[in-house]
């Protein structure tokens, strides 16, 4: 059974991929990681994230790097934003995730495409979002854990404006495939969402 997760910044997308992979015995990837993967690698390179060239160089990095905590920050979600727009990018990364998707027994994916480019055939999608606000103060509160410098205004301008990067894009657009289920967390305890999730894919595949 394949389950897709896509939705926007801090939408809860993350924690209920890896509920359901727990739920249903399924192996899971943050498929955001591979993206920050690239944005850290032109940020500490100190190179272009808008220049496909550079951010091509990137996508080549040791698997090691998916671990550094410094991937969770929303300065490289901006920078893995930018470096996403680049079609080089997706395109080197797409055989990971589509091989990830396609193992026996299959996966749960989260990211932005995984409904409609990465498991378009996916057993179940779900669609999480959130307002901008909310999504802004559960980021907020992440990040002011371990900086101090934590800027509420700051990372809900950036939300919003990696939002608007990441619908607009021609390729692989954030968007709701047409047969993805929607789930609003806004007003959802995590626990609340996690079931809700549940349920929802357990009405689509009826498998418990
Ligand atoms: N329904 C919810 N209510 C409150 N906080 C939530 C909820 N879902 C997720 N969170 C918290 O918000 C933050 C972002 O969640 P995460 O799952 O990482 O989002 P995403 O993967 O969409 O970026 C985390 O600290 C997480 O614990
Ligand atoms: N499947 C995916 C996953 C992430 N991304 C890009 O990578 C960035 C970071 O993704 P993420 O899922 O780690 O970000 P959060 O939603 O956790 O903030 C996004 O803003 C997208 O631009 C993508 O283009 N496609």
């Amino acid at each position: 059974m394949i389950i897709a997760v896509d939705g926007p910044a801090a939408s809860g997308k993350g924690t209920i991929a890896k509920a359901l992979a727990v739920h249903f015995a399924l192996p899971w990837l943050d498929t955001g990681l591979l993206y920050r993967a690239v944005g850290i690698g032109v940020l500490r390179a100190g190179g272009d994230p808008d220049n496909p060239n550079i951010a091509l160089t990137a996508c080549d990095f040791p698997d090691a790097l998916l671990e550094d905590p410094a991937l969770r920050s929303e300065g490289a979600g901006a920078y893995a934003s930018r470096v996403s727009v680049h079609p080089e990018v997706r395109a080197a990364l797409i055989e990971r995730q589509k091989a990830f998707a396609a193992q026996p027994g299959g996966a749960v994916l989260d990211g932005r495409d995984i409904g409609t480019v990465i498991a378009p055939h996916a057993d179940a999608k779900l669609f999480v979002t959130a307002s901008p606000e909310i999504r802004a103060e559960r980021r907020y509160r992440d990040e002011s854990a371990d900086n101090q410098d934590a800027n509420h205004d700051a990372i809900l301008a950036d939300i919003i404006q990696r939002d608007k990067r990441d619908s607009e894009r021609a390729n692989a657009p954030l968007k709701r495939a047409e047969d993805a289920d929607l789930l609003d967390t806004s007003d959802l305890t995590i626990s609340a969402a996690v079931q809700r999730a549940i349920a929802l894919v357990e009405a689509r595949t009826g498998k418990r």
